[in-house]
């Protein structure tokens, strides 16, 4: 008997923390499938894609504001980032794409579909972005994150999965212990912004922090690598660390998260049933994160403000308020966890092999 052999897919997704762990999580459920990677050079994914995966990069940027004259260079750049793709999906007979949008997924998209191969798109964001809102219709299959999605998806074929994550929060046995000096028992607030960090949030909280030392809480600050004051308060309740791998532990630890509203880490509030107060980065494309968060408030999950009505004191006595309320916390937990799909990256691996198996 001759033995099949294994599907080839290869996986576009770049850029950040969101788009690649949702990706990174779905090829590790697919371990019959040869999978290579589709990225842009010096970004996340030459850190976080696991090496087994072979990296193609390629040069792609996005349009701005308005078609101007930078935009014909980019749009050389387009084509001749499409007619990579398609070398690279040729000469690796790859029989499958799979995207998680951003910029990447343009090009990826059109030069799957010009040589008729298959292609899933995983959306995360309860607004789509606008790449997914045009390629959509042109996809075999668009997986959304979050329910309300698809009504701005209304030519494609939608499918409601959630978003995947890292296999870390799923097995309770990976990297159950915290590797961080806080003891059993204090209030722990945990606070990120996204996986590059937020320095506005950062400021508030440093200020903020002092009134919650004093009520007996700790504070994990993941800060990023671009905030030139990440080092500037010091406390024995006070640990900043630029990065953190280990968020499932830190989650399922934390009584409150403190963060922005991107999709994956919204996901991971909810599979750990961690109650949060939700900042949407302001600037997110389309205001897309307070569409996030909404979803997250509407449930009785978290508690959201804008950034520009944010200030030191609402935020202080916000936090106050709920680590005085332990049973509020409790609730707003358990409604987190309501939402939260732990088999998304199951129900996404299935839908990728109806799509390209079928
Ligand atoms: C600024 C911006 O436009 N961000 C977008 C970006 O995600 P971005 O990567 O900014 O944010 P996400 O919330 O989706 O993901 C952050 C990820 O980084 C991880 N993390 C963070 C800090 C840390 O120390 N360690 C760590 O592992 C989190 O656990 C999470 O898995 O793509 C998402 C998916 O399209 C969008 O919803 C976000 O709005």
């Amino acid at each position: 008997m001759v033995e099949e052999a294994p599907i080839r897919l290869l996986i576009a997704a770049s850029g950040t923390g969101g788009h690649l762990f949702p990706a990174i999580a779905l090829a590790q459920k697919l371990p019959e499938y040869e999978i290579e990677w589709l990225g842009v050079p010096n970004r996340l994914e030459t850190q976080l894609v696991p090496r087994h995966y072979p990296l193609h990069t390629i040069a792609v940027e996005g349009f701005q504001q308005g078609f101007g004259i930078s935009s014909f260079r980019i749009l050389g750049k387009l084509i001749g980032s499409i007619l990579d793709v398609r070398r690279i999906l040729k000469q690796g007979n790859f029989q499958g794409l799979f995207t998680t949008g951003g910029y990447i997924a343009g090009p990826a998209v059109i030069a799957a579909r010009s040589l008729g191969i298959p292609v899933v798109f995983h959306e995360s964001n309860a607004l789509p972005g606008k790449v997914t809102r045009f390629f959509g219709p042109w996809c075999d299959a668009v997986a959304v994150g979050f329910d309300v999605a698809a009504q701005y998806l209304p030519r494609a074929k939608n499918v409601y999965v959630g978003t995947p994550v890292r296999s870390q929060f799923l097995d309770p046995g990976i990297n159950v212990s915290l590797d961080l000096p806080i003891p059993d028992g204090v209030p722990l607030i945990v606070v990120f912004g996204g996986s590059q960090g937020a320095v506005a949030i950062n400021q508030l909280v440093r200020q903020s922090a002092p009134a919650w030392f004093a009520a007996g809480a700790y504070v994990v600050h993941l800060t990023g690598d671009k905030d030139p004051e990440a080092d500037s308060l010091k406390h024995p309740q006070y640990i900043a660390l630029p990065f953190y791998d280990n968020m499932a532990a830190l989650l399922r630890r934390a009584n409150l998260a403190i963060s922005r509203s991107g999709a994956g880490s919204l996901t991971e509030l909810a599979v750990c049933g961690t109650p949060a107060i939700l900042i949407p980065y302001p600037f997110a494309a389309e205001d897309h994160q307070t569409y996030n968060a909404k979803v997250f408030t509407k449930a009785g999950a978290a508690l959201a403000f804008q950034q520009s009505e944010l200030t030191t004191e609402i935020l202080q006595n916000q936090v106050l308020e709920l680590l005085h309320s332990p049973s509020e916390l409790a609730k707003m937990g358990e409604k987190a966890k309501a939402i939260a799909i732990p088999d998304s990256a199951d129900k996404l691996a299935q839908l990728l092999r109806e799509v390209v198996e079928r």
